[in-house]
C-alpha cells in the first residue's frame, strides 16, 4: 500500500539515518499523538524530533532487555537474547551510520548549517555507568549511546525537543567530596566521569539540577547507598525532566510550551541569591551570552568584547556615540575576539558583537547578531514559517483551490506570459511585481496611502468583532475598525508555473543581508538592512505561531498576568467580509516564542520605511494569510528597518499593546514624543529577567 507522502518522506528521512520503517513506525505513530498530527513539529530541523524519539525508545527497549537479562541467571541465554534482537540490530544502527548520521543530524539541528564542525554536538560512546561487577558480563551489548552537548550553551532551551521524547543529557552528578565537584558549566563530559567515579566510590551520591549563577546556591538531588535501593541507576537529567514536566501537565492541564523546568530550578537559585544578598548586582551577566549561540571555535565561544555602556538616562547621549563608534568598528569587521566575562556594576552593562547566524541556518541567508548586550537576547525559537499552535483552522488542500485561483494551464514564469493568469486577478489583473523581484510602484503607493489615511476612509467595522467578543462576551462592544487591505497572490503548487515564477517572491524566503542589533534610542533590538534596497524590495515575511484571538487573549492573561510584551500580528485584513467569523477563523501570529527575524522589527509612527501587505499563497481562505513586508522607499545600507504597527497609543486593551514610543519620527502618535521617556521593560535588567521568567 502507497504510504501518505508526509509519512513516507518521514520514512526516507530517518531510512536515510540508517533507520528502518519497522523501528520509525511505531515511534512516528506516537509522536503523531503527543504533536496532534501537527506534522510541523515533527517534520521541522530535518524531523529532529523523530530522529531524538526513536534513539530515545531504542535506548529504553535496550535498558529493559538489560534488566530482563540481568535477572537471568543464564549469562548464556543473555548474550544469546541481546546478540540475536534487539543489541544485534541496534550495534548495526550504531556501528553502520546512525551516530555518525545523528552527529549530522545535530549539527544541523543545533548548530545550523553553516556552523562549523568544531560546533557540532559530539556524541560520546562511553558507558553512561558501570553496571555493578558481579552482573555484567556481556560487554559488547551494554554499549549506550550517551549524547554530550559538550560546549553547547543550554539557555536557548529548544521547546519542542522539551515536548518530544528527551534526549538523553547525562546528569551532572557530584560526589560527595566537593572537591570533586565541577563548574555548572562542565560539559556532559565531566559529569559522565564523575558517574563513574561516584558509583565506584558507592559513597553518597549528589545530582545537582541547579545552580545561582557563580554556584553559590545549588539545588542538588541527593542519593544515599546506606539505604536498600537495589539496581539504583542515575537517571538522565533530562529524562527526568521530562517526566517530570509530563506530571505537571498531567496535574495542571496546561504548559507554555516553553516550560522548562529546569529554567525554573535555577530560577529558585537565583531568587535565593536575590533574596540572601544585597549585592546581587555584582555577578556578571555570562549566562545571557549562552543563549546567543555563539560561534564556537576550538569549543571556545568567542565574542568581542568592544564597549561598556550606561543605562543611567543623563549619560544616554553620550552612551549612543560610543554605541555608534563600536558599530562602526563591527561594521568594519565581524570578525571576533575571545570575550573576557565581566564583572559589570549596576549601571553598566557588556556589548558583544557576534556573529552568529541567528536563523540557525534556517534562512537563505545568515541572519547576523550585532552590539547587544547578549544578556537582553530574548529566548525565542527561531521558525522559517508560520507554524498552527492549536485550535486555528488553516486549511491547506489542494481540493479548496478551484480553476479561478490558479493558473494551472501555465508554465515557465507567469510574468512573461502576454496575458495575465488568474492569480493576478486578486491584484486586479496585473501582477503585484515586477519582472526585477520587487513590489510595483502602484501598488505599493496604494497600499501606503491606504495605510496612512486610515483614519480618513479605509476602516471597516465587523458586525461581530471577534476581539470584542473576547474582551465581552456577554455584551460585547462595537467594533473599533480595522484596516482595509490590498491582498496579492502568488502562484502555488496547483499552478503550471515553475519555482522560478516572477509571482513567487514571499514563498521564496529572505534574500537580502539583515542584521539584528540593539538600538541606540532604547527600543531594544532591532533590524537593518546591510545592503542598500531599492523601494519594493521584500524583506521577510511576519512569522509565528498561529493562534486563534481566544488563544492570544488567554495567552496574554496567562504568561504575565499584566497583559504586555507578546508579540502578536491580527490576521484582520479580511474580517469585513464575513458575516460572523468563527473563533477558529479569527487568526494572529505570535512571535513571542516562536518566530522569525520580523519579531525584531521595532516601531515607527507614520514614516517607517517598510509596509506589511497581506500575500495569499497555499490557500484562497482569507483569514489565514502571509504577511509581508516590503520597502515604501530606497533604503540605505545600515538604515534600521521599521513599520507602522498601527497601533492606537490610547487603546490600552487592544491586543497589541502599546508602549512608550521613542521612534523620533516628526509623526510620532504619542503627545509626549519630544519629552524624556521611559525606557521599554527590557532595558531594564531586572524587568527583562522579571518579564522573560514569566513567559518561559
Ligand atoms: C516586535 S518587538 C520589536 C523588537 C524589540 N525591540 C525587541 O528587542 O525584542 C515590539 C516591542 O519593541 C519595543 N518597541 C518597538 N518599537 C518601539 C518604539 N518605537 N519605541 C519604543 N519601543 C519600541 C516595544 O517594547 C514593543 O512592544
Amino acid at each position: 500500500m502507497e504510504l501518505p507522502p508526509r509519512v513516507a518522506s518521514a520514512m526516507n528521512a530517518m531510512k536515510a539515518l540508517g533507520l528502518s520503517w519497522e523501528i520509525t513506525k511505531p515511534v512516528l505513530k506516537d509522536l503523531l499523538k503527543v504533536y496532534k498530527y501537527n506534522w510541523e513539529h515533527i517534520e521541522c530541523e530535518n524531523y529532529r524530533v523523530l530522529a531524538d524519539a526513536i534513539l530515545d525508545s531504542l535506548e529504553l527497549m535496550d535498558n529493559d532487555l538489560k534488566k530482563i537479562t540481568r535477572r537471568d541467571d543464564d549469562l548464556d541465554k543473555k548474550v544469546d537474547v541481546e546478540n540475536n534482537s534487539f543489541s544485534g540490530k541496534r550495534a548495526k544502527v550504531e556501528n553502520d551510520s546512525f551516530s555518525g548520521k545523528r552527529a549530522k543530524v545535530e549539527n544541523d539541528l543545533f548548530c545550523g548549517k553553516r556552523a562549523k564542525p568544531s560546533n557540532v554536538a559530539c556524541f560520546d560512546k562511553r558507558p553512561s555507568h558501570e553496571p555493578p561487577k558481579n552482573e555484567h558480563k556481556n560487554k559488547a551489548s551494554t554499549t549506550i549511546i550517551n549524547i554530550s552537548l559538550g560546549d553547547k550553551p543550554r539557555q536557548l532551551e529548544n521547546p519542542i525537543s522539551s515536548a518530544a521524547p528527551p534526549r538523553p543529557l547525562p546528569a551532572r552528578i557530584v560526589g560527595s567530596s566537593s572537591s570533586r565537584e565541577s563548574s555548572l558549566h562542565d560539559n556532559g563530559k565531566n559529569a559522565s566521569t564523575d558517574v563513574d567515579r561516584s558509583a565506584q566510590n558507592s559513597s553518597s551520591i549528589r545530582i545537582e539540577l541547579a545552580s545561582s549563577l557563580s554556584g553559590e546556591v545549588r539545588l542538588v538531588i541527593l542519593y544515599d547507598p546506606a539505604l536498600p535501593c537495589p539496581n539504583f541507576q542515575i537517571p538522565s537529567l533530562e529524562i527526568l525532566c521530562k517526566m517530570v514536566e509530563d506530571r505537571c501537565l498531567k496535574s495542571y492541564k496546561i504548559l507554555e510550551p516553553h516550560f522548562s523546568l529546569l529554567s525554573l530550578l535555577k530560577e529558585m537559585c537565583h531568587c535565593v541569591m536575590e533574596l540572601s544578598s544585597n549585592s546581587s548586582e555584582e555577578r556578571g551577566n555570562i549566562d545571557r551570552f549562552q543563549g546567543m549561540n555563539p560561534i564556537i571555535s576550538n569549543g571556545q565561544p568567542e565574542y568581542v568584547n568592544l564597549q561598556t555602556y550606561s543605562n543611567n538616562k543623563s549619560e544616554r547621549g553620550k552612551d549612543s556615540e560610543d554605541i555608534r563608534n563600536s558599530e562602526a568598528l563591527a561594521n568594519d569587521s565581524l570578525g571576533l575576539v575571545v570575550f573576557q566575562p565581566q564583572h559589570s556594576s549596576s549601571s553598566t552593562k557588556t556589548v558583544a558583537f557576534c556573529d552568529t547566524d541567528i536563523s540557525r541556518g534556517e534562512e537563505n541567508l545568515k541572519i547576523s547578531l550585532a552590539n547587544g548586550p547578549a544578556e537582553r537576547y530574548p529566548p525565542y525559537h527561531y521558525i522559517p514559517r508560520n507554524i498552527v499552535y492549536q485550535n486555528a483552522y488553516v486549511n491547506i488542500s489542494l481540493a479548496r483551490i478551484g480553476d479561478e485561483d490558479c493558473c494551472s494551464t501555465c508554465s515557465g514564469d507567469c510574468l512573461a506570459a502576454s496575458i495575465p493568469c488568474p492569480c493576478a486577478r486578486e491584484t486586479g489583473g496585473d501582477y503585484a511585481y515586477t519582472s526585477d523581484g520587487l513590489m510595483k510602484n502602484e501598488f505599493l503607493n496604494a497600499i501606503i496611502s491606504m495605510k496612512r489615511d486610515r483614519l480618513q476612509k479605509h476602516l471597516y467595522f465587523c458586525k461581530d468583532c471577534p476581539i470584542e467578543r473576547i474582551r465581552n462576551e456577554m455584551m460585547p462592544e462595537p467594533c473599533k475598525g480595522h484596516l482595509i487591505r490590498k491582498f496579492v497572490k502568488e502562484c502555488w503548487s496547483k499552478c503550471g508555473c515553475n519555482r522560478i515564477c516572477g509571482n513567487r517572491l514571499v514563498q521564496r524566503g529572505i534574500t537580502r543581508n539583515l542584521q539584528v542589533f540593539w538600538t541606540v534610542e532604547g527600543k531594544g533590538w532591532g533590524l537593518r538592512t546591510l545592503e542598500e534596497l531599492p523601494m519594493g524590495a521584500f524583506i521577510c515575511e511576519y512569522v509565528g505561531e498561529i493562534l486563534t484571538n481566544t488563544e492570544l487573549f488567554d495567552r496574554q492573561l496567562l504568561v504575565t498576568g499584566k497583559m504586555r510584551h507578546t508579540y502578536p500580528v491580527l490576521l484582520d485584513a479580511d474580517w469585513g467580509s464575513e458575516q460572523v467569523l468563527k473563533d477558529e477563523e479569527a487568526l494572529c501570529l505570535d512571535a513571542t516564542f516562536y518566530g522569525n527575524v520580523a519579531r525584531f522589527i521595532n516601531h515607527r509612527c507614520g514614516d517607517a520605511n517598510i509596509v506589511e501587505v497581506p500575500v495569499e499563497v497555499e490557500t484562497p481562505d482569507h483569514h489565514y494569510y502571509h504577511l509581508a513586508f516590503f520597502t515604501v522607499r530606497k533604503v540605505e545600507a545600515l538604515e534600521e528597518l521599521t513599520w507602522d504597527y498601527g497601533i492606537d497609543f490610547d487603546d490600552q486593551t487592544h491586543p497589541i499593546k502599546a508602549f512608550s514610543c521613542r521612534c523620533g519620527s516628526k509623526l510620532c502618535r504619542t503627545e509626549e514624543h519630544k519629552l524624556e521617556k521611559d525606557l521599554p521593560w527590557f532595558w531594564d535588567e531586572n524587568a527583562f529577567k522579571e518579564n522573560y521568567i514569566q513567559l518561559f
